[in-house]
């Protein structure tokens, strides 16, 4: 056990005979995603988190604390987890700010998980200093989630968990909401445990991704390893996820040039569909990332000028090729075609034929062509390179 980390380590087998057999271990604070399909075992391991669940055997500790283990079972209430569901479960009877008093009267005394924000700037993070006087019944689906995150984040719980959060919204509350929650990441240092069905979830929101499959945690690392590994290339949705510092600003073109891992790409600023949009001054660093089915592959001739729409004509080198399922597809996994430390990696989404007419083998070197508008520019900067 490090200070800094979440260790889940948990045993159970339930009386129809169905065994789970769940462990991980993640740095903090960060978020922390679990993901996979239903019936894998992610809500109960949320439940023992919590303590509403008591697994055959359980060792849970969040950096120094034990929950569970040792001999040591910590209440559910003592536990000081917040929690956020699907449902938002408000209070009906209350108003929105009576909604986030709940929480603060269930915070711990003065003294305990300082640095946490109070009701003022908890209202200001999530938006709802307009909402206040509001009864619940008169809110959107995305505007009571937030109020639920805030009632559990005014608890001031040494962890958050929210289990599906965003899976009984629409696609424009979903990114709404999206958009607070990495707030809260970058402005606030408290883990967060993150179950979901949806990748893109994962990579605009995680740090670190445990998938879960069949009552076991069949990996658990950064999400962008993870993503790079190609061990979810099985999905439509599959992508690339990359650290990026903003190196040049074309404000008049509306595209900023930016340094991702090896890789030099054109990206639209401000980004579309932001919730604050902004242009980032060079030294921004952002995340990005590259939908696999978005980026295409080419042999060009030597000295033949192109001239396309999409302004990114990348160099690569093929640094693998992994097949998916029983399909005709491929996913390739590319590195930049130049020595780099800490080099990144794209995924290009293409049928086999493609792999056997292009050559596509470990080594090859060819262009990737992204249009600039497939690159998805992760909500908001996060942090500046000195
Ligand atoms: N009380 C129980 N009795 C028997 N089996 C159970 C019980 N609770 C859960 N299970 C089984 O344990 C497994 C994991 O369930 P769990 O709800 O944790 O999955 P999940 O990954 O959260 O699924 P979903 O995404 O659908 O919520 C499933 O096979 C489920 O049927």
């Amino acid at each position: 056990m490090t200070p800094d980390t979440l260790e889940i380590a948990l045993r159970h087998r339930f009386a129809t005979g169905r065994t789970l057999d769940l462990a991980l271990s993640a740095p903090l604070p960060g978020i922390v995603g679990l993901f996979g399909p239903s019936g894998a075992g992610k809500s109960t391991l949320v439940a023992a988190l919590c303590g509403t669940f008591r697994p055959d055997r359980s060792d849970i500790r969040v950096g120094t604390r034990i929950l569970s283990g040792s001999g040591i079972w910590v209440r559910p209430e003592a536990r000081r987890i917040g929690m956020v569901f699907q449902d938002s479960r408000l209070f009906p009877h209350l108003s929105v700010a009576g909604n986030l008093r709940y929480g603060a009267d269930r915070a711990p005394p003065p003294g305990h998980a300082e640095g946490l924000p109070g009701f003022e700037e908890v209202s200001v993070l999530l938006g709802l200093e307009r909402l206040l006087g509001r009864r619940t019944h008169a809110l959107s689906g995305g505007e009571r989630q937030r109020v639920a995150i805030g009632r559990a984040l005014l608890s001031r719980p040494v962890l958050l968990a929210m289990d599906e959060p965003l899976s009984g919204l629409d696609q424009a509350r979903r990114h709404e909401i999206l958009f607070y929650l990495g707030r809260l990441r970058d402005r606030l240092l408290l883990p967060i445990l993150y179950v979901t069905h949806a990748l893109d979830e994962v990579v605009r929101l995680c740090d670190t991704l445990a998938l879960v499959e069949d009552g076991r945690v069949e990996a658990c690392g950064p999400v962008a390893d993870l993503l790079a590994s190609g061990r979810l290339a099985e999905r439509e949705d599959a992508s690339a996820l990359l650290d990026a510092v903003v190196c040049g600003q074309d404000a008049e073109r509306g595209l900023a040039s930016v340094s991702a891992g090896g890789f030099t790409l054109s990206v639209v600023q401000p980004a579309a569909g932001q919730v604050e949009p902004t242009l980032h001054p060079v030294g921004t660093r952002l995340r990005l990332t590259i939908p696999a089915r978005e980026v295409v592959l080419l042999r060009l001739p030597e000295a033949v000028p192109i001239v396309t729409s999409a302004q990114n004509m990348v160099p690569v080198r093929v640094r693998a090729v992994q097949p998916v399922g029983t399909d005709a597809l491929a996913v390739v996994v590319l590195e930049p075609d130049s020595e780099s430390p800490g080099a990144a990696v794209i995924l290009a989404r293409v049928t086999r034929d493609s792999v056997h007419r292009l050559g596509l083998v470990p080594g090859a070197r060819l262009t990737a062509l992204i249009k600039t508008v497939s690159i998805v520019v992760l909500d908001g900067g996060i942090g500046h390179d000195e």
